[in-house]
């Protein structure tokens, strides 16, 4: 089994990642799970439908009443009537300071589950237990947060959890487009910080059919890589916001295409094509690597339609409201080569120049 610790001021905690992880709550969690008054699953529907009773029968060793919450699967499960019903859950059975929420879906569910479990009473402790690939990235950093109309991820908070726990068997009944998605925030970890990772990822037959033990590995290598980030800039204020490359572009598109019409992942790997052009531009990237990436989201079957399909006046009016923008001005992270991320300002110009020529050439 892979473990590692994620150490940010005050919120230490370990993620693990194998295939009998749920074995350690009867062991290593014990006493956490002990310390709770009351413990609630919140659970994506068609998670639960999938895999709820593992997860039950491993918190059996708990001998406590565990209620469960069921909240609509996917993307559709990060919005206020679903976070206020969850608060209402709580509230109605009971819950107090001392509880605790064990997420149990994929980043969505995780991320309304950690915006639940933050605002609850000022405050909850809450375990993840991730479901999807993508969310080596999700689970691990915490950042919470529900969508806004305006926009994604709108409304949220910084919020670590306890603890992470991956039973590596539920990857078994991921749809491959949900394993592209994850493979895409993949990907992100490498760009952001490894030559020679990245280029093996582009080249790897594992990439589009990973086995169990190559993905263990490779998600821990991102995991890593997003620990150490979030250890020395938890909050935000300086590299953290590199692990949102490919991001403003990117959830653009999501919000473009109504929050759920293309996964997460799939924004981001056109978000990273966006961001590789604007490095060819204003950064140091060769034309060549961008039109590699390219080649390979397609062949790997990603979709570029939605930036053939919407103006980019649309794309632009949703990334005025990145979080990363300040004095009005967008901010973009960019590479000066593989592994060198930096953030850049831009002007609204300079972002449609690169917009045409991504319609061009992908
Ligand atoms: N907090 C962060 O740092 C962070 C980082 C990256 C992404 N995110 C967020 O994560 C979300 C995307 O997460 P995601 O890609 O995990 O998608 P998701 O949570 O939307 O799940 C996608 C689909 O996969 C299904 N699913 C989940 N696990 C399954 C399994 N084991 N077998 C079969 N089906 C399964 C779900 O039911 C859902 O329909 C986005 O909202 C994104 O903004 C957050
Ligand atoms: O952990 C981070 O920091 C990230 O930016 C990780 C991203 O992959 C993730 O999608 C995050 O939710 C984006 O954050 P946002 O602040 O741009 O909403
Ligand atoms: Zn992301």
């Amino acid at each position: 089994m892979g473990k590692l610790s994620v150490d940010i001021l005050n919120h230490e905690y370990n993620v693990h990642i194998g295939q009998h992880s749920y074995e350690l709550f009867a062991t290593e969690y014990a006493d956490l799970l002990g310390s709770a008054d009351r413990i609630a699953i919140i659970a994506d529907e068609h998670v639960a439908k999938l895999h709820l009773p593992l997860l039950q029968e491993a918190l059996q060793c708990t001998n406590r009443e565990i209620i469960v919450k069921t909240v609509p699967t996917g993307e559709s499960c990060k919005k206020p009537a679903v976070y206020i019903e969850c608060q209402s859950f709580l509230l109605k059975n009971n819950f107090t300071r001392d509880s605790l929420i064990i997420a149990f879906g994929g980043g969505a569910c995780g991320d309304l589950t950690g915006y639940v479990a933050a605002t609850f009473m000022r405050g909850i402790r809450y375990i993840q237990c991730p479901t999807t690939i993508l969310a080596h990235d999700s689970a691990v950093g915490g950042k919470t947060a529900i969508n806004m109309p305006e926009g994604k991820n709108m409304v949220g908070s910084f919020h670590q959890p306890s603890a992470v726990l991956f039973q590596t068997d539920l990857f078994k009944t991921l749809p491959p487009r949900e394993l592209r998605s994850g493979m895409a925030e993949l990907l992100k970890h490498a760009f952001i910080s490894d030559e020679e990772w990245t280029l093996e990822l582009l080249s790897s037959p594992s990439f589009s059919q990973p086995s169990i033990e190559w993905l263990s590995t490779e998600l821990l290598r991102g995991i890593a890589v997003k620990a150490k980030i979030v250890g020395e800039d938890e909050f935000e204020h300086s590299i953290r916001k590199y692990l949102n490359f490919g991001h403003t572009f990117g959830h653009s598109v999501e919000a473009a295409c109504g929050f759920g019409g293309l996964s997460h992942g799939e924004c981001v790997m056109i978000g990273m094509a966006y961001s590789l052009i604007l490095s060819e531009q204003h950064g140091s990237v060769d034309e060549q690597l961008t039109n590699r990436f390219i080649d390979f989201s397609k062949t790997n079957g990603y979709l570029f339609e939605p930036i053939h399909e919407y103006s980019f006046d649309l794309f632009l009016s949703y990334m005025e409201k990145d979080k990363k923008a300040s004095f009005g001005k967008l901010n973009f992270v960019l590479l000066d080569g593989i592994g060198r991320p930096y953030v850049k300002e831009l002007e609204r110009e300079q972002c449609e120049e690169a917009f045409n020529q991504l319609r061009l050439r992908a």
